[in-house]
């Protein structure tokens, strides 16, 4: 761990992130949403799409942009708070929209819609989509159908599930203080801020404190805990605060604002290890010679085309071996369940719509959910 001051030439590379937004910086007077303070946080993000970078945005702040809409004169209850996040959604939708020029587009989750295997593809797929399209995905949890056993209960988590799914490389924090400190910077002024975490153990857990704002949710705890779901999948994660205009012309620098906490292990690593040790194939997927080419040579996907037998029974999502003659080459997630993808097996994409009657995924298994032996 190093302090301040100890190291400012660590430099900071990302391609595709999730920038999660805490609900201050939607909300700085404490209900409804400004523009106010997102200006600099718009700028550095239609800078870095016009680079060529990718973006997902998990934006808290529903509950405080509605808050203002109802008259309360005790604090609000659950229900309340769920009325308050129907109507602060759209309101908080309409102010991101003002930022940017490309579409803006609603996903909101609830932890249920995670662990059910379809609406997971669904999710990933959805998101693919829309970066594909250059648009600009903004995440939040559906807090108005979502009950306990269902929740997230705090978006930091969350978004750190959503770079899991999107397949980011960086998870950027933004909130109300400059990262992490040694102690909880309102109350003990002598906190020192940590520049770099590249072990997220329990010593570093306890340096964190509650939420520091009345609309904040979790504070430094579910930061922590966030960083470490992404620092086990090989996401690095940068806290940084958002409602300064230096820590976007610092990122927009390759420089490092905030508390880095790098991973052990590089995002690709951390899926193969994931992909070949901790899940077992439960099918085979025989392919042809021209898509072994396209596979390991040119890095491409498996598209079903070049499937000449399916083996086994398999769900959507779950692994496969895929195989040429008798040597494996590779295992991944298959998009199709094993009925489908036999039925579609050596079919076009025009084809492929004509025998299932509906337009569906172009690839058996995506290049991202594969890995070469
Ligand atoms: N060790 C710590 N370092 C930095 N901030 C801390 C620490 N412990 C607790 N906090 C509090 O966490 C707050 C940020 O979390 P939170 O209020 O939930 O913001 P957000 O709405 O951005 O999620 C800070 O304002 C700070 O008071
Ligand atoms: N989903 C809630 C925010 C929950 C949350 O974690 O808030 P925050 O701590 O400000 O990121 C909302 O939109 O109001």
């Amino acid at each position: 761990m190093q302090q301040q001051g100890a190291n400012n030439n660590v430099s900071f590379r990302w391609q595709r992130a999730v920038i999660k937004v805490g609900s201050a910086l939607i909300a700085p007077n404490g209900e409804g949403c400004k523009t106010a303070c997102l200006l600099a946080l718009a700028q550095f993000v239609n800078e870095s799409r016009s680079e060529g970078k990718e973006i997902i945005l998990v934006s808290s702040g529903a509950v405080a942009a509605g808050r203002n809409a109802f008259s309360l004169t005790h604090p609000p209850s659950l229900s309340e708070k769920q009325a308050m996040a129907a109507v602060g959604q759209t309101r908080m939708m309409a102010n991101w929209a003002r930022l940017f020029d490309t579409p803006t587009a609603q996903i909101l989750l609830t932890h249920g819609d995670i662990r059910n295997r379809d609406h997971y593809l669904n999710i990933k797929g959805t998101i693919r989509e829309l970066l594909a399209h250059g648009m600009l995905p903004v995440v939040n949890e559906n807090d108005s159908v979502a009950t306990d056993e269902l929740k997230f209960g705090d978006n930091d988590n969350l978004a750190a599930l959503v770079a899991l799914v999107a397949e980011a490389d960086t998870l950027l924090i933004c909130t109300d203080v400059d990262g992490l400190y040694d102690a909880d910077p309102r109350t003990n002024s002598n906190a020192q801020l940590i520049k770099r975490v590249d072990k997220i153990d329990q010593r570093i857990m306890t340096l964190a404190g509650g939420a520091g704002s009345v609309v904040g949710t979790g504070g430094m705890q579910t930061k922590l805990q966030a960083a470490r779901k992404a620092s086990h999948n090989g996401i690095q994660t940068l806290i940084a605060n958002g409602f300064r205009a230096q820590t976007f012309s610092q990122l927009a620098q390759g420089l490092v604002p905030g508390t880095l906490f790098t991973p052990p292990l590089s995002r690709s690593s951390a899926k193969k290890n994931w992909l070949m040790h901790s899940l077992r194939a439960r099918g085979r997927l025989v392919i042809d010679q021209g898509a072994a080419n396209a596979l390991c040579r040119n890095g491409a996907s498996l598209l079903p085309v070049g499937v000449v037998k399916v083996e086994g029974e398999f769900r959507a999502g779950e692994a496969v071996e895929i195989v040429l003659e008798q040597e494996t080459l590779a295992i991944g997630l298959c998009q199709y369940d094993a009925p489908t993808l036999t039925q579609i097996a050596g079919l076009n994409s025009q084809q492929i719509e004509q025998q299932l009657g509906y337009s569906s995924y172009a690839e058996a298994v995506h290049r991202d959910d594969l890995v070469l032996f």
